[in-house]
């Protein structure tokens, strides 16, 4: 039994639509990706059919420097659907209830940021996340849901898991394809090598899923954030904050002592980067071996260059290569080498391949990859691994249920 989609919802109703435009912004101006492409699908579909769309989603999380309010989405998402998207900046009060009202048929409105909400955030189950007074005030101005943020799907919000228990509740085109398309991935089996390039700035998601995915990668390639830290467990001096950075410290002391357990018990399974690359005082890329390292004083932007050699030379080894992060800071070219190696080896061979996130999606664009090298493109990051675990994600669940009860309910 799976969820019901968009084709089981009859149109011109009031439709709430859960996506998942988070995207990078680069001084204070949000960066155009694939994301809002591909919602802009299930969005267009919607309005085309007659239906009111009320699109809500969030940016950033509180206290970064990228949550800030959607304004510049709804200019983005409104060029991608090609019909205008209002944006009112209130996630649940009279205003945003007064723009919901106001909507005619075939109309696009987006509310702010929903994690400026208070009954957003902190992960509780649907049940309580169901009778927040969020929840309650916005389904009574709409008929249905649509959830298409399958990228957000492994976070209980309220935005993601409340509404199924008090709407009729569906999946997006973009749930859809992406649920069909991990699922089907988490389920496949290869005689050759397994490879999971493991980078990004979330190393908490990514770390959290290394211990589950213990059967079924055989060798972790690693860089960015949890890079860093998975050296600092071997005894660098790397993987802390300096100079007002905020990506380590706290994701250390999350994960110390799983990083410890996982080189412990996978320690031939993980690869390290041999070198570092850092911006000199002329401003260039420079490299350092790890060994030559001896006290951290700025940012590793990048993994270096022999590191991408040995993670090319293992990448043409594999049968299947899963990508979850990029290696470095790859917006900024100079820092692009390691993810651009990477992607290159993989684009290159004729393994399977999945890239993952948002953010590293994004790089093969921009370094003018073809998607058509890669078996699977997803814009889903943390949501991606966690399904290759096999694990079910909240917000499919809640979609499952409901769609199980409305059968159970109709039998
Ligand atoms: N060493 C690094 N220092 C700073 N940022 C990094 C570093 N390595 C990778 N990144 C950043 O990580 C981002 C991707 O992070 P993350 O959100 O975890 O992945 P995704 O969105 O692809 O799931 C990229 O935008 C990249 O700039
Ligand atoms: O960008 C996202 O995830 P990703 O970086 O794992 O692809 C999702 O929007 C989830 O965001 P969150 O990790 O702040 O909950």
């Amino acid at each position: 039994m799976s969820f019901d989609t968009i084709d089981d919802l009859d149109p011109g109703q009031r439709v709430l639509v859960r996506l998942d435009l988070n995207s990078p912004v680069e001084d204070g101006t949000v960066q155009d990706n694939r994301r809002f492409e591909r919602h802009a699908e299930t969005v267009r579909e919607l309005a085309e059919r007659g239906d009111r769309v009320v699109c809500m989603a969030h940016q950033g999380r509180p206290g970064d420097d990228d949550f800030v309010s959607l304004r510049q989405h709804a200019d983005i998402l409104a060029e991608h659907v090609g019909r205008d998207v209002r944006f009112v900046p209130d996630t649940y009060g009279p205003e945003a209830v007064e723009a919901i009202e106001a909507l005619d048929d075939g109309e696009i409105l987006l509310l702010e940021n929903v994690r400026m909400c208070e009954d957003e955030l902190p992960e509780e189950d649907p049940g309580v996340k169901s009778r927040c007074e969020f929840v309650r005030t916005l389904a009574e101005h709409v008929d249905a849901y649509v959830n298409d943020a399958y990228s957000a799907a492994h976070r209980e919000h309220a935005s993601l898991v409340g509404f199924p228990l008090v709407l009729p509740a569906y999946a997006g085109r973009v749930m859809e394809s992406e649920y069909e398309a991990n699922t089907a991935i988490a389920s496949r089996t290869f005689d050759g090598q397994v490879t999971m390039v493991v980078g990004g700035t979330k190393a908490t998601d990514v770390i959290s899923v290394m211990e589950a995915l213990d059967e079924k990668v055989d060798q972790f390639l690693l860089g960015g954030i949890a890079g860093e830290l998975f050296l600092r467990a071997a005894g660098y001096p790397v993987g802390e904050d300096v100079a007002g950075m905020d990506l380590f410290d706290d994701q250390w002391e999350a994960n110390a002592d799983t990083i410890r357990s996982v080189l412990d018990e996978r320690g031939d399974a993980i690869t390290l980067a041999l070198d570092l690359a850092y911006e000199d005082d002329d401003g260039e890329r420079a490299e350092i071996d790890v060994e030559d390292v001896e006290e951290k004083t700025q940012g590793f932007l990048d993994v270096g260059s022999d590191t991408v050699e040995a993670y090319d030379a293992v990448v043409r080894d594999s049968e299947a290569v899963f990508v979850k992060g990029a290696l470095g800071l790859f917006e900024d070219e100079r820092f692009s080498v390691g993810t651009v190696g990477v992607l290159e080896a993989i684009a290159e061979t004729d393994c399977f391949s999945v890239v993952g996130g948002g953010d590293t999606s994004r790089a093969i664009e921009m370094y003018g990859l073809s998607e058509d090298d890669f078996s699977h493109v997803s814009i889903a990051g943390g949501a991606y691994i966690r399904a290759l675990t096999g694990d079910s994600l909240p917000a499919v669940d809640v979609l499952v249920e409901a769609a199980n009860e409305r059968d159970g309910g109709s039998a």
